[in-house]
């Protein structure tokens, strides 16, 4: 088994960057991008009844908070969280500069098949007939010598802002990506697909996203649900190795970004987990004879392995048997919720 994340890959290469398009130059939608008509798109005289709770980290009772939040949602939005708002504006800017090149110069820096690090799709589309609205850029690591592909002449501003300010690496004792994703105006919106409904498989993954909506979250199976951007916040999704760690206690959020007519979107996801080759198991305080283990001990490496071969059914592939008193999660058919 691999242990850092950049080696994952190796054992489950995908093959994604064939037919890549110009989307700021197309004027319809092609076939290839064209998808069933998105449910809950969102529309101006459709409000959310219920949203998604926005919890000031500063506030006394922010930790009942966010756990009420993790256990009914899977997913929160912070105000007050100390990361100054300049920082993610220039990552932002950062990433608008590296998306505005020309295909054929981002194809330089393309993300290898069996590789992590990038620009290219989301691996996610090789489990889906249509290709995506999007493109994307992770970074694990240094991202210098993709930078370096990519502005031979002035390399250093995008590596040096990018590597100073918002990564952290594995000798730090946790694991890392940041995702930045690009999601270009579509002449068909409601036909095409940003990214499609995913859990991360991290513990937490922290998302800014700029003024463009885009981001929905699936609450309780039946409805996708809007986080509108509100300057200053910070999106949190709980991750499928957090679902693991806290035994379905927290759920894992299924979530997925429908793309707009004229506006360019763009968003940054700070993909966060524990070192790669550390053991997530339920944690034994949680365990009871009322509340037994439900997930097998697996490193966020394995768990990886699980999702690029399983997708959205990793989570079941590492499913013990279930407890007596259990109903079907309705976030994802194929997992359960304990009650508590
Ligand atoms: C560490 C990682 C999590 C991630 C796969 C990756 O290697 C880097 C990109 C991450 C991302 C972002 C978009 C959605 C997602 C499912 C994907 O295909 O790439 C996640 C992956 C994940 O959380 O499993
Ligand atoms: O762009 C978004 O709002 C979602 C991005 C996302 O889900 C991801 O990068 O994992
Ligand atoms: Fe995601």
């Amino acid at each position: 088994m691999p242990a850092r994340l950049s080696e994952v890959f190796r054992a489950h290469p995908v093959h994604l960057h064939d037919t890549n398009i110009e989307f700021e130059s197309v004027r319809e939608l092609p076939d290839s991008h064209a998808w069933p008509l998105v449910i809950d798109y969102p529309s101006e005289d459709m409000y959310d009844i219920e949203a998604v709770p926005i919890i000031d980290l500063m506030d006394p009772n922010a930790t009942n908070l966010v756990g009420n939040a993790c256990e009914r949602w899977g997913v929160f939005q912070v105000t007050n969280h100390g990361i100054p708002i300049g920082l993610l504006e220039d990552v932002e800017s950062e990433g608008r500069r590296l998306f505005q090149l020309p295909a054929q110069q981002k194809l330089k820096a393309a993300r290898p098949p069996n590789g992590i690090s990038g620009y290219g799709r989301a691996r996610i589309n090789a489990f889906f007939p249509k290709l995506m609205w999007s493109e994307g850029f992770t970074i694990v690591g240094s991202p210098v010598e993709d930078a370096r592909q990519l502005w031979p002449q002035e390399y250093n501003t995008f590596w040096k802002r990018i590597k100073e300010r918002s990564l952290k690496n594995e000798s730090e004792g946790a694991s890392a990506a940041l995702q930045l994703n690009s999601y270009p105006p579509c002449p068909e919106p409601k036909r095409a697909m940003g990214l499609a409904a995913h859990t991360d498989s991290t513990l937490l993954t922290v998302l800014y996203q700029n003024s463009t909506s885009g981001l929905q979250v699936l609450k309780d199976g039946v409805r996708w649900v809007s986080v509108p951007p509100r300057s200053g916040t910070l999106v949190v999704n709980v991750g499928d190795l957090l679902h693991i760690l806290s035994n379905g206690r927290f759920l894992s959020v299924l979530h997925r970004a429908v793309v707009h007519r004229t506006r360019h979107r763009l968003s940054l996801a700070y993909l966060y987990g524990p070192p790669s080759n550390i053991q997530i198991a339920p944690l034994s305080k949680l365990i009871d004879q009322k509340h037994p283990p439900l997930y097998h001990p697996v490193t966020w490496s394995e768990y990886l392995g699980r999702k690029a071969k399983h997708f959205n059914k990793a989570l079941s592939t590492v499913r013990l048997c279930g407890p007596q008193n259990v109903f079907i999660d309705m976030n994802d058919q194929n997992r359960m919720k304990v009650e508590w």
